[in-house]
Order: structure tokens, then sequence, then C-alpha cells
């Protein structure tokens, strides 16, 4: 633990905050505050990412110190650590809204790892900060599970996202309003760290844009640029417009893998969009079941659904116009930032629709083919209740013969998709032909490409996961948890290594929805207020 190297350039080379203590207030003409993290009372380890932990350097035998415990609860500072909390805005649910901060989030330090990589640790949970407004600064257990478990699962599905390396308990009883029943609950208490190369987001652009700060804004773009954008070089008017560009690309790249897994984000909020295009903020989120574009598993969105599935990607975009709107007094001319937003209409739709070809187990898309044919699939998909993991999944399986016409003749065909269907008692003859007529034109075009149904499958499992986060699972996991039980915890994050590969002890896992968790999804179940 003390061998860590710390370079903390952001406190080094961007203003801070003058004031230290911790009261709410208004933070001009700084990028952050200085703020020690609050001690815990009864530290306890649930559990850690042993390949987060690698990634500074850590091993094993680290991580199951005390110190580690320690360190990670807020209760010990190593030495080269400077802690500091971040000063940001954002639109939130499209409206401006002023500073928000890093209200409970507190970063300790930035690693260097024996790669030369940068890893900025940051604890969530840890207090409050002159950014918490009206609320506590703290973490509940449940949130924290979340953030955790779903962190870790989507590095192993190769989704970019913040990093989890440990989840402590603090031993300590925090208050929670619970949506679903109007009622204040004790919950026990908890802290992350969370690991990235960089927490920025859009927001830290945004605040001080808004504020006419430009100076500083001019300086943080600079830092950025320097220190996560390197290989853009010297700052300029055109590196300016080739980093929104980069942002474009990895914040497009980024969405499409959520529509790939199924993943909701929940709250697209500037201050939750990283400018290094990592998903950040594991809170409302959660998992499509059955393929639902306009589902969103935030209560608080429900009757706009302005954060669904289907409305991810507009949203993004919305968003980087929010971020180029920011920056546009760096740049004084509106054309080439909107060619700028081109770029990620350009890759998310390009990007797209080769993702969707590869779950169909395509070579590539061919707009000819294929236009219709995936359109087509996705108009089929919502009809019924049909789950999007287990489907893409089967769908690999599904009988194909090689370099043969697929007759599709008879729902035989459609055998391995059953398991997919939340009621296929119910599936009605119009539906069942409409899929087989589906199935029958998904055979030409595999045959079209006539790739080997075995490397086809293989290479089918590789993007579509059997393995995912499943809401339930996350809600028994954090269930048991509350009982002091973390077994469930741990055993998640281990079948989450492996979300492509067959489990067979863990087939479990990979069902679909059971009924009693129908409708308790989202944040009906799993209270936003975390
Ligand atoms: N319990 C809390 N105490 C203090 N501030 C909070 C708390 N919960 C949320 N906030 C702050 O409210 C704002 C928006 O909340 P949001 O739910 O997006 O954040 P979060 O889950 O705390 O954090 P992050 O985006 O860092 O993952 C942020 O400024 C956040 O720091």
């Amino acid at each position: 633990m003390n061998t860590l190297t710390f370079d903390n350039s952001f406190v080094r080379e961007l203003p801070g905050d003058a004031l230290t203590h911790r009261q709410p207030r208004r933070v001009t003409g700084a990028c952050y505050s200085r703020v020690p993290p609050v001690s815990v009372s009864v530290p306890g380890l649930v559990v850690h990412s042993r390949e987060a932990a690698a990634l500074i350097g850590l091993s094993e035998s680290d991580c199951l110190t005390p110190q580690f415990t320690r360190v990670f609860s807020g209760n010990e500072q190593l030495l080269g650590m400077d802690p500091f909390a971040m000063c940001y805005g954002g639109h939130q649910f499209g409206n401006w809204v002023g500073q928000l901060g890093d209200g409970r989030a507190i970063n300790l330090g930035e690693v260097i790892n024996r790669q030369g990589h940068r890893w900025v640790l940051q604890l969530k949970g840890a207090g409050l900060t002159p950014y918490s407004r009206t609320a506590d600064g703290l973490a509940v257990l449940r949130s924290s599970i979340r953030e955790f478990l779903c962190s870790e699962a989507m590095f192993h599905l190769g989704v970019p996202t913040t990093r989890a390396l440990s989840l402590v308990t603090t031993g300590e009883q925090v208050v929670r309003d619970m949506f679903y029943d109007g009622h204040p609950k004790e919950e026990p208490g908890a802290v992350v760290c969370r690991m990235a190369p960089s927490f920025i987001r859009f927001g830290n652009f945004q605040i001080l844009a808004v504020r006419n700060e430009l100076a500083l804004l001019q300086q943080l773009v600079d830092y950025t640029i320097k220190t996560d954008f390197p290989h853009l070089g010297i700052p300029s008017k055109e590196t300016y417009l080739q980093w929104i560009r980069q942002v474009c690309r990895t914040t497009a790249e980024m969405v499409i893998h959520w529509m790939r897994v199924g993943f909701v984000h929940g709250v697209m909020n500037t201050d939750n969009m990283s400018i290094l295009g990592l998903t950040i903020d594991y809170g409302p989120y959660g998992w499509l079941e059955n393929y639902d574009p306009a589902w969103t598993p935030n209560t608080t969105d429900a009757s706009g659904r302005r954060y669904c599935f289907g409305n991810q990607s507009g949203i993004a975009h919305w968003n980087l116009v929010q971020l180029a709107n920011a920056i546009y007094p760096l740049i004084g001319e509106v054309e080439p930032l909107q060619e700028s937003m081109d770029v990620y209409v350009d890759v998310y739709t390009h990007g797209w629709q080769q993702m969707m070809a590869r779950k169909l187990g395509f070579e590539k898309y061919e707009k000819e083919t294929d236009e219709d044919l995936i359109s087509d699939l996705l108009d089929l998909l919502p009809l019924v209740e049909t789950d999007m993991t287990l489907f893409f999944r089967n769908l690999a399986v599904v009988n194909i013969p090689d370099g043969a016409e697929f007759s599709g003749r008879d729902d035989t065909s459609m055998a391995p998709l059953m398991e997919a269907y939340y009621t296929p008692e119910e599936l009605t003859p119009a539906y069942k032909e409409k899929m087989i007529a589906w199935l029958k034109r998904y055979g030409v075009r595999l045959t079209k490409d006539g790739i080997p149904s075995d490397k086809r499958r293989e290479a089918m499992n590789r993007v579509n996961p059997k393995y995912v986060l499943r809401n339930y699972l996350a809600q028994l996991a954090i269930d048991k948890a509350e009982a002091g039980e973390h077994g469930m915890v741990k055993e998640l994050l281990e079948v989450m290594r492996h979300p492509y590969d067959e489990q067979p002890e863990k087939e479990h896992f990979a069902e679909k929805r059971p009924e009693w968790a129908r409708n308790r999804a989202g944040c009906s179940m799993l209270s936003c207020s975390s």
C-alpha cells in the first residue's frame, strides 16, 4: 500500500477553492475544493476487485490487509494523497441546474502505475463537501453494491466504464427516503472506491462557461488535453476541435456498447457524462429484461421517458451539444463545432449497424439486406415480452443448416428462442408466423455469408453475453448483504467476470426475471435516493 506513487496533477495544475471547510457554498474561480474524507466508525471490507487492484499494482494480499480497509473507507490517508472534491454543474432532465459538484465523492489522489498510467482514486459516500447542498454526503450499502457490481460487470462485458476497487461498510446507519413506500428508513452506510484515468465530466466545463470564467475554462480544457489526450499535441483552436471530435467518438462508442448489452443508464444528465466516454454514476440504472425501447429504470423519469433505452443515443448527442456550447467561447465559430457534432451521428450510426450485424452473426453490415432485417426484428421483439439477453444468446443456436436455404417450415425452428419469452404459452399463431418468416430471411442472409455455424456461434457468443447483472440478481445480493451475508455479492462478481462464457454451475444466474420481480426492476424497488 505504501508503495503507491501519487502525482496529483489536477490539484497541482488547476486553481482550488481558497476555503477548506465543508459548508455548502458557491465555489467560483476554482475547479475543486480540498476536503478530506470523514472517518467512519467500524470499517469492514465487503468485496474488492482484484483486476482493479492490479491496475494500481496492488496484490490480493494487499487488499486483505486492515490498512486497505482503513484507506478505502476514508479512515487513513497514504503519503502522497491530497483529497479534493470537484466543482461541476449540469443539465438535469434537460434543465440547467447550476453548481452541483462532488457532493459525496472525494478524490484521494492520482496513482501512476508501473506502466505509467494514471488512475484517480475516488471514494463515493465519503462525507460532506462544499458541494453536498442539502444532502448528507453519504452512500448506503444498497446503492454501493449496485455501483460496485455494475462497474465491474460492465468492464468484463467490454463496456467503457469507471472501475470499482472496493466496497466497505462504515458500521453506521444512514437515513434514506424510500420512494416506493414514502417512509424514511435506516440503512447500513458504505463507501465505494472508484477508479478512472479522469473523473472530469461535461459539467466541469459547463459551470465555468456559464459563469463566464473563460480563462479558467481554457486552463481546464488545456489541462484535460495535456493529461488525458496528449496525442492531440499543443492546445490550439484546432486541437480543441479535434478533442471535441474525439469526445464525440468515444461517447458514441460507449452508447453503442450499452445498446449491445441492454444497459439503461437512467440518469444521463450532463454531470454524469465522462469526458473519456466512460460509463459513470451507477445510480438508477437497469438492464433491459423484456426488449422494450421505452423502458427506463428511473421512476422519476417514468412519464417523460427522457432516459429510456431507445433514447440513449439521442440524449448523448444532446449532451455533447451542451459540451460544445460550453467550449464555444474558445472556438468562436459555430460551424466547426456543428461539424464535430456530426461526427457523433456518423460514428454512432455506422457503429450501431456494425454492432447489430455482429449480434446477428454477420461478417459485416450490408445495408441492402440488413437494414430491413434488423429493423423488422426490432419491431418484432417488443410485440411479446422477449428477454433481450436470452433472445440474442439463443439465436446463435437456432438450427440453420450450413449452406442450405433455411426452410423455416414449422415452429421447431423457434425452439431455442422459447426460453426468451416471458409467456411462451401466449404466443399467437400470427406472431409465430411472423417470427418464423423473419428467421427464414435471416437464414438466407446467413447462407450468403457462408460462415460455418460453429464459427458463427462462437462469434455471436463473444458479443451477446450470457450473464448480465439482472436487476433482480443485484436485489437478491443486496437483501442478503443487508442481513449481513456478503457471499452473493462475491459470487455475482465472480460470475460477471466471465459474462460470455458458459458457466454450467451458474446457469441460474442467466435465467430471465422471475415473476415476483416483474415491475420491480428499477427505482420502484431500488430507491433512486441513494
Ligand atoms: N447523499 C448525497 N450527499 C451529497 N450529495 C449528493 C448525494 N447524492 C447525490 N449527491 C449529489 O447530487 C448531484 C447529482 O447526483 P447523482 O445522483 O448524479 O450523483 P451521485 O450518485 O452521488 O454521484 P456520481 O455522479 O458521482 O456517481 C451530484 O452533485 C452528487 O454529488
